[in-house]
């Protein structure tokens, strides 16, 4: 229903998008995945209609939105990154004020009111000033505000990011229950893989503005089907051990992250006894070694060489 051809963005000295082609069916729910700067948001403002592109398109149901953004604008919710809502007034008259921009009045208006407050979680504090919710809460009025105007897609960008947990499990669920239940398109942008994980059945990975990987998370995980993950956790940090391992005859790929380090492998590489040679010879302690099946993350990391959240 939602697609993008060749989507392109140029600021001065920097391409934000390149060349990204999407495609959203109907009822999917499909994650954007990428770190800090790979693009979403500017990909994501430019399928809103908000940002014009530098070439490509942006089609909705075939025709594009280039020139008609009010159709799309229509179909959409959008859940920025940043809060969009007036601080000064309660949640239910902001509400009020995005379903009337929508041209909701009288009882409609107040019904939808009543139905995306239920939904968000937050109906018995609608009447509190917006400055007093939680920065999680806010998020989720934002969702609120998103569905007024009862759209067919969803597009929602990084809105977990620096909430609470139990927000974020709330919003979490309530995006689950919108496409599983109510058959809700969702374009959902994250840089958290388990997110992305736990809601979406498909996915584009990006990085530095391009479509680097794409399709279901079995899929992805395929690319690693003949490796495995192997989770050494150590008593401290030893910078100079985790160099070291990375460099064992066999590891693909490794990351090192406080105490832990994460080596890539093929399946049946002999790992140990290197493993425990080197880490007596730097006098550390290994605490725990964990094999795992591949997750999103290291889909990511073999593919780029880098971490998610580098
Ligand atoms: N208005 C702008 N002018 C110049 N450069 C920009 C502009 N907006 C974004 N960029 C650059 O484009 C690149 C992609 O940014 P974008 O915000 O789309 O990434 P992102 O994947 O959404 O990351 P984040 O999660 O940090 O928002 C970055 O290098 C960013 O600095």
């Amino acid at each position: 229903m939602l697609e993008t051809e060749q989507l392109t963005k140029k600021f001065k000295d920097t391409i934000a998008v390149d060349d990204v082609s999407l495609v959203l069916r109907q009822g999917e729910s499909v994650g954007l995945l990428g770190p800090n700067g790979a693009g979403k948001s500017t990909a994501i403002a430019m399928i809103s209609t908000l940002m014009k592109p530098s070439s490509g398109d942006v089609r909705l149901n075939g025709e594009s939105v280039l020139k008609k953004p009010g159709d799309m604008r229509r179909v959409l919710g959008v859940v920025p990154q940043k809060i969009a809502l007036y601080e000064e007034l309660s949640a239910y008259e902001n509400l009020k004020f995005f379903g009337r921009l929508y041209g909701l009045s009288g009882k409609k208006l107040e019904q939808r009111i009543d139905y995306v407050v239920e939904l968000v979680g937050l109906a018995d504090r609608k009447k509190e000033l917006v400055k007093n919710y939680s920065g999680g809460m806010q998020r989720r009025i934002n969702l609120a505000a998103a569905m007024m105007h009862e759209p067919e897609v969803l597009i929602m960008d990084e809105p977990t990011v620096g909430i609470d947990p139990q927000s974020r499990n709330h919003l979490l669920e309530t995006i689950r229950k919108l496409n599983r239940e109510e058959g809700m398109t969702v374009l959902y942008t994250s840089h958290y893989m388990e997110e992305v994980e736990k809601l979406c059945d498909r996915v584009y990975i990006m990085d530095h503005g391009k479509v680097i990987a794409e399709g279901t998370k079995e899929e992805l995980k395929a690319i690693l089907s003949d490796q495995e993950t192997v989770l050494i956790d150590f008593d401290q940090n030893y910078p100079e051990l985790f160099a070291k391992l990375s460099e064992i005859e066999g590891v693909q790929h490794a990351a090192a992250e406080e105490h832990s380090l994460k080596l890539i492998i093929p399946k049946g590489t002999r790992l140990l006894a290197a493993l425990f040679h080197e880490a007596e010879r730097y006098g550390a302690q290994v605490v725990n070694v964990n094999v795992q099946t591949p997750t999103l993350e290291d889909v990511f990391l073999r593919l780029t060489g880098r971490k998610l959240r580098d």
